[in-house]
């Protein structure tokens, strides 16, 4: 019989970014002990040689997994994001490698949404400018421009994890909420969906964005959009830093167009720490900047670390794809009496007549078969009955059209 690919100790995990102990726990608990902890985001060379002979990575927001680096990573079996973007990956160079990449698309949603509130109060009431104010010794005690939230409009660009739970949290407070989406969106409570950018711009007294990076997001809120905005709103932006134009942002706010914004990520962030944040918003007092914090609370990033680590478990031992997001998704119960195999290859006819053949020319009982495909990648596990003699490892990866097989168990 075959033996396991690789022993678990040898199965090399590289933590980036200070993701949270309870995912060196979880992977302990699991039988995996090979584990290089960095506190830091790595790039260039030192990423290369960070991860050229990692079999799994686990990233936060910062780390850069180009088509190039995951050239240079060639016992990459699976990414797993300690966050919800997946930006930072190139999912296409990922996915022809035949390595799945993985995030955490709920634990943080809270906390964003927790942040976002608290500022859109602190906005409507101008803290931020009263704060400053107050720390330079001026005391300017007025109600001017200084609004409650109840009663106001609140518009939502992108509804979804993050955007419905503002929805609710917001309602609660008493405000109108209607949002805008690409995709049709239930609605939640008496929140209501505009039909295009420009009503809900018009419409909103706050707008707040949460939106995922790509294409369609881009400068979404350019200068025109700023300018479709109601005179004295406020604009707040916890998605990526890529969907606000921040010079047309820091015009409008100079022009007195917005009474203030709050903003958590930037199109340029500082690579560390120790590296200064540089940006024409620093000069004015009533924007909130924050660095990229949104998602950065004790509760979200300790769940963050047990969900995202059992992932790893769960790839590594048993094939699970399940919240891939650039993935065929298989969710396999286990089959502790069988022999389990995976085969990831290029989605084009034949392979799956080749792989059959495989089995059925040794006369090997095949026990369960899970087969899902995307349009360019097809991924089936295989269970076989144990106790067989044949080498059929060497035989799968000898099929044209095959990217990576292992056997799990
Ligand atoms: N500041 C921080 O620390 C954090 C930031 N984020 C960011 O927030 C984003 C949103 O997170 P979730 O709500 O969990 O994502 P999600 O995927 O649940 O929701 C995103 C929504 O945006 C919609 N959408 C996509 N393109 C759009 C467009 N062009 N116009 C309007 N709607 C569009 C989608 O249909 C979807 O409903 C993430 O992609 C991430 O970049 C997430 C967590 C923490
Ligand atoms: O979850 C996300 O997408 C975030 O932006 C949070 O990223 P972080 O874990 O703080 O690097």
């Amino acid at each position: 019989m075959e033996k396991l690919s690789l022993d678990k100790s040898k199965i090399k995990i590289v933590l980036l970014e200070g993701v949270h102990p309870n995912a060196l726990d979880v992977l302990a608990a699991n039988g995996y002990t090979n584990i290089d902890f960095h506190k830091k985001a790595l790039e260039g060379q030192a990423l290369i040689d960070a991860i050229s002979e990692a079999h799994f990575v686990g990233i936060r927001s910062r780390t850069n997994l180009t088509d190039e680096i995951l050239e240079q990573a060639k016992k990459l079996i699976g990414i797993f994001c300690f966050c919800i973007g997946t930006n930072q990956v190139d999912l296409d160079a990922a996915a022809k490698r035949g390595i799945p990449v993985f995030n955490a698309p709920f634990s943080n949603t809270r906390s964003v949404a927790e942040l976002v509130l608290g500022e859109m109060i602190l906005l409507m009431r101008k803290i931020p400018e009263a704060n400053a104010q107050v720390h330079r010794g001026e005391w300017k005690k007025s109600a001017d421009g200084s609004h409650e939230v109840r009663g106001k409009t609140l518009g939502i660009i992108g509804y979804g994890h993050i955007g419905t739970q503002v929805s609710v949290l917001a309602e609660a407070l008493g405000m109108d909420v209607i949002f805008y989406d690409i995709e049709t969106k239930l609605p939640l409570g008496n929140a209501r969906p505009v039909s295009n950018l420009s009503e809900l711009l018009a419409k909103s007294d706050v707008v707040t964005l949460h939106v995922p990076e790509d294409d369609s997001t881009k400068n979404l809120m350019s200068a025109e959009r700023i300018g479709q905005m109601k005179q004295n709103a406020i604009l707040i932006n916890a998605s990526r830093g890529t969907v606000v134009d921040i010079d047309a942002l820091a015009a409008a706010l100079e022009a007195g167009k917005l009474n203030g914004a709050a903003l958590d990520v930037f199109p340029v962030e500082p690579k560390s720490n120790q590296e200064e944040f540089v940006s024409p918003l620093r000069k004015f007092d009533n924007v909130i900047l924050t660095p990229h914090i949104g998602g950065s609370t004790v509760e979200a990033q300790g769940n963050i670390g047990i969900e995202v680590a059992s992932k790893i478990a769960r790839y590594s031992d048993n094939g699970s794809t399940l919240s891939a997001v650039n993935f065929p998704e298989v969710s396999l119960p286990e089959n502790k009496g069988a022999s389990r195999y995976m085969h990831i290859h290029v989605n084009k006819p034949g392979v799956l007549t080749s792989l059959n053949k495989v089995f059925t020319q040794d006369g090997v009982n095949i026990v369960g078969q899970y087969l899902q495909t995307n349009a360019q990648i097809g991924y089936v596990v295989i269970d076989v009955e144990k106790n067989t003699k044949a080498n059929l490892l060497e035989q799968l990866k000898e099929i044209d059209g095959t990217i990576k097989t292992r056997v799990l168990y």
